[in-house]
């Protein structure tokens, strides 16, 4: 595995968890209430626009070893987000959400 933080699965240390966390929960991700893992519903124009994004993420998961839990109807797209080989979040999992949020610009 690759020694990049930006990829590392590990765990994250205190401070950089919370800074990560924080920063995603101001771009609208929340913390699971029941589990260590962040959510974030998009909405889109139509399936087709939810499609493509799913898409592109999906390419980038199979690039970073590392695959979301989501669920689609139409336009909108549940996204959650956890390292289940640590069983909570990891640097990958803020990697992931960056990317998804890079796509939409929000
Ligand atoms: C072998 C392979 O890299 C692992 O099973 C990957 C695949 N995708 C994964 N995705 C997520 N979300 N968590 C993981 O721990 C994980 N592990």
């Amino acid at each position: 595995m690759s020694d990049d933080p930006a990829t590392k699965k590990a765990k994250l240390s205190h401070e950089e968890r919370l800074d990560r966390l924080t920063k995603a929960q101001e771009r609208g991700w929340k913390l699971q209430k029941d589990r260590d893992a962040i959510e974030k519903s998009f909405n889109f124009k139509d399936f087709s626009e939810a499609w493509a994004f799913m898409s592109r993420v999906a390419l980038k998961a199979e690039e970073l070893c590392h695959h979301p839990e989501w669920f689609n109807v139409y336009n909108r797209l549940d996204v959650t987000l956890s390292t289940h080989d640590v069983s909570g979040l990891s640097a990958k999992d803020f990697t992931m959400a960056e990317f998804m949020d890079s796509l939409t610009g929000k």
